[in-house]
């Protein structure tokens, strides 16, 4: 589906999605357990393979409509959605038939290590561009468990063939792939009878994911953790300190789970928090786009251990006037003149697509380090925004693991440009096209399902001018 976006004005406000990382993890986790209610779930393309495998894997998970208080400023009575979900107990079925992640890379990692405990053979493949990404360190690590872990490609890609059951034990890993590897063997350790222990070979990429999964874990009752971890996140995450400019890495180190343990959340329910990744494009969309006497404000932004909040430190680099109520759980950005800045993504990938559409906007050079790893996701996100916005006017250039933006809202003009068939570069090339001197069309619109789906409705609601 094409969509075109005219350059627009906004203004409003809008909530934010509920994060796709949570409730892969609460669904996987509530299969874990006896039963549990994953209440404000992201109901998307990619969580509904996560919903399925766990079908397939012996619980059952039921989509029910509810009327629930929710926390948002105005803390109003809504709508919302929640799972009520069977869980298999610890005890993984072998599936009746092959598991189709579809293009989920979250859903083919953490399966992969839960039917590692199942007493026969789970075949899981997806859609292309799953088919073509890495898994080879998690197979490495199911086999060093005495698991059965094979690419029938003999390529680390699927489709996958996965067996066990492993009953726990020490690994060790490279930990510049995927930090999935480490998240998934950390919630199926938890069910095994000795725990598993992962010992990270290198530097730990997207080290926030993993401590998503151990506070989801916490959540669930089960106790988790690490060990011997340098350079603990850069302070921009809103956690730790606002618009924090120090820049590091996370070192290798330890992570572990204990066995034997069961998932049991308070009061068998578990709440999900609003997405920071998609708030990204809400707040760039406002940046660029908020009407002059006007601001957009996101609600939902709750602090909790995503990485990509950071991203408001970062807009508060480039010149955004922007504000983060932690309380209320709003964030407010206003139409600023921005200014390019360096980023490290090494802890937040999936702000890439956003932050070069920043910088195409911003005067100057924006420069994104440390982004190697943002090539092995549903297509090759440097190369992609490299090559998608030039078409737009803006200067880019990639290295292996950086790319550099050089923009100027008034030389972005509209045109034509491929999303991809990737989420996140439909949204981000959405943000800049506000921006640009005419109109943009962009192919493969329907993608935002895979995480955002109300994304043009929302866009179109703040006052853009969205024609599919
Ligand atoms: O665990 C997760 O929920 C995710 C981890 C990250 O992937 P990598 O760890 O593969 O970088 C991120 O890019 C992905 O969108 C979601
Ligand atoms: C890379 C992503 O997700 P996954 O790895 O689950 O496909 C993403 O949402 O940007």
């Amino acid at each position: 589906m094409d969509v075109e976006i005219e350059p627009s004005t906004l203004s409003g406000r809008a909530r934010a999605p509920s994060s796709k990382s949570y409730t892969h993890r609460a669904i996987l986790a509530a299969g874990y357990s006896g039963g549990a209610l994953v209440y404000d779930p992201l109901v998307s393309a990619d969580t509904k393979a996560t919903m399925r495998a766990v079908d397939a894997l012996g619980g059952t998970v039921e989509l029910r409509s509810t009327s629930s208080r929710t926390q948002s400023d105005e803390d109003v009575t809504r709508e919302s959605d929640h799972l009520d979900v069977d869980g298999f107990d610890g005890r993984p079925e072998v599936p009746g038939d092959v598991l189709d992640c579809g293009n989920s890379g979250t859903t083919m990692r953490l399966v992969t290590a839960a039917a590692a405990l199942a007493d026969g053979l789970t075949v899981l493949t997806g859609d292309g561009s799953l088919r073509s990404r890495p898994h080879g360190p998690l197979l490495e690590a199911v086999e060093e468990l005495d698991g059965r872990a094979e690419s029938t490609r003999d390529n680390g890609q699927a489709p996958l063939v996965v067996g066990g059951p492993v009953s726990g034990g020490s690994v060790s890993m490279p930990g510049d792939v995927s930090s999935q590897f480490v998240s998934a063997l950390l919630m199926a350790g938890a069910v095994t009878d000795e725990g598993i222990e992962i010992e990270l070979e290198t530097e730990l990429k997207s080290a926030p994911y993993v401590d998503i999964t151990l506070e989801l874990l916490d959540e669930f009752g089960v106790e988790a953790g690490k060990e011997n971890l340098s350079g603990e996140g850069d302070g921009e995450n809103g956690k730790s300190g606002e618009n924090a400019e120090a820049e590091a890495g996370s070192g290798g180190g330890t992570y572990y789970v204990e066995g034997g343990q069961f998932y049991e959340p308070e009061d068998g329910e578990y709440h999900v928090p609003g997405d920071f990744s998609s708030i990204s494009y809400l707040l760039g969309a406002g940046a660029v786009a908020a009407d002059e006497d006007a601001a957009v404000r996101v609600g939902g932004a709750y602090p909790s251990a995503q990485g990509d909040s950071k991203i408001v430190g970062v807009l508060g680099r480039m010149g955004a006037d922007v504000d983060w109520n932690r309380d209320d759980g709003v964030i407010t950005v206003e139409r600023s003149s921005l200014s390019g800045v360096e980023v490290d993504v090494g802890d937040t990938p999936d702000l890439l697509p956003t932050i070069a559409a920043l910088g195409a906007v911003a005067d100057g050079e924006t420069r994104i380090v440390n982004c190697e790893h943002v090539r092995y996701k549903e297509t090759d996100r440097v190369s992609a925004m490299a090559e998608e916005l030039a078409k737009l006017g803006a200067e880019t250039e990639e290295t292996e693991d950086t790319l550099t933006v050089v923009g100027d809202e008034s030389d972005l003009t509209g045109g034509e440009v491929d999303g991809r068939g990737d989420h996140r570069i439909v949204m981000a090339l959405s943000v800049a096209a506000l921006a640009a001197d005419g109109p943009t069309t962009i192919a493969g619109g329907e993608h935002v399902d895979v995480s955002f789906p109300d994304f043009f409705e929302m866009l179109y609601e703040l006052g853009a001018t969205v024609n599919r």
